[in-house]
């Protein structure tokens, strides 16, 4: 019988924590938002099958996608060949689009693979392969998208601990308005605007704008959190890549936003919203001002306190 997977997307980075902080988010009214992975049977050799609505903007050969690659990097983590298996790649997340597109196939593969093998890897050590799959499509290790794509919520990356992350406190009412505007960027292009090195004033900003952040979620001083959005190190060297942020900014910011950042590497943006009504407005507006083509797409969403998991057939009514 056909076995369904999901993951979410994600938002990495949140705009205080470069590297370190990542969201899964899903949409209010139930859509998945995410890729979904089947499971059809066992076969001599594996193959698989594309469909989506971005199924589009994927390689053309299968060998390439990352599902595949996922699956090699399985067997050769347990070390032992597996058998072939029909699988179908349901690409519902545009690629290049700082949704944590490559994190969600990479999230979705090595977690279902491990639970239809039986949980041969622990979570660690699943979490540990996924990040490796997304270093080598981005060019480094960075844990902000497979993390809470694997296990929802917002995440806090903590390097050098053996938890490797941890879910952190948020606002249920928070909602969070995702807007692509249907062209892509390279997550690798843009990691390459970020300097190697950065200022010790810098440093400082960055230290202190995620640590107030974090503080204020524990504390739930809902004020202080929102105040303490301020991407002191990745915008600054991206902007130019998206020109139109601070016009973007200003205008939902008159229609209620409490802050717009870029949603990982971009070009996606989040608008965070602090009422149901200010999101509905900030998701026309964007729609109406930000999309650039039938690629784009809007969506109110909320956190996603779940990540990746089995789901029901998405194709069947009920
Ligand atoms: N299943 C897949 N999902 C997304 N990208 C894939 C997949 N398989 C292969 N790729 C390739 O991986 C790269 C992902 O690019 P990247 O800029 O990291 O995307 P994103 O920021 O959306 O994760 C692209 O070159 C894309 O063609
Ligand atoms: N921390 C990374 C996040 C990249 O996210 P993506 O969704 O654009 O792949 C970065 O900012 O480079």
């Amino acid at each position: 019988m056909t076995q369904y997977y999901y993951a979410p997307a994600s938002t990495g980075n949140l705009s205080v924590g470069f590297d370190l902080l990542g969201a899964a988010f899903e949409p209010v009214d139930g859509q998945l938002l995410g890729d979904v992975l089947a499971i059809h049977g066992e076969a001599v050799q594996s193959r698989l099958r594309l469909s989506g609505r971005y199924q589009h903007q994927l390689p053309a050969d299968t060998d390439d996608n990352l599902v595949l690659r996922c699956y090699r990097l399985f067997q050769q983590r347990l070390g032992k060949p597996l058998p072939g298996l029909e699988l179908e790649l349901i690409k519902a997340l545009p690629v290049g689009s700082g949704l944590g597109s490559s994190a969600c196939s990479i999230v979705v593969a090595c977690y279902a693979f491990n639970h239809y093998f039986g949980e041969p890897l622990s979570q660690s050590e699943l979490l540990q392969l996924m990040a490796e799959a997304e270093g080598g499509v981005s060019g480094s290790v960075h844990y902000d998208n497979v993390a809470p794509s694997y296990l929802g919520g917002l995440q806090l990356m903590l390097p050098g601990s053996r938890q490797l992350c941890r879910a952190l406190p948020w606002f249920d009412h928070w909602r969070v308005v995702l807007s692509y505007p249907g062209t892509t960027l390279s997550t690798k292009a843009a990691r390459a605007a970020i300097p190697a090195q950065l200022p010790l004033a810098t440093s400082i900003a960055f230290a202190a704008g995620l640590s107030r952040f974090v503080s204020a979620l524990y504390s739930q001083d809902e004020a202080d959190a929102m105040a303490a959005l301020n991407d002191v190190v990745a915008e600054p060297v991206r902007l130019h890549l998206m020109p139109e942020l601070p016009q973007l900014r200003s205008a939902l910011q008159a229609l209620g936003a409490a802050h717009l950042g870029i949603s990982g590497a971009g070009p996606t943006v989040f608008a965070l919203c602090p009422t149901d009504c200010a999101a509905r407005d900030v998701a026309a507006y964007l729609t109406q001002h930000y999309h650039k083509n039938q690629d784009a797409m809007t969506h109110l969403c909320r956190l996603a306190p779940k990540g990746a998991r089995l789901v029901k057939d998405p194709n069947s009514c009920n």
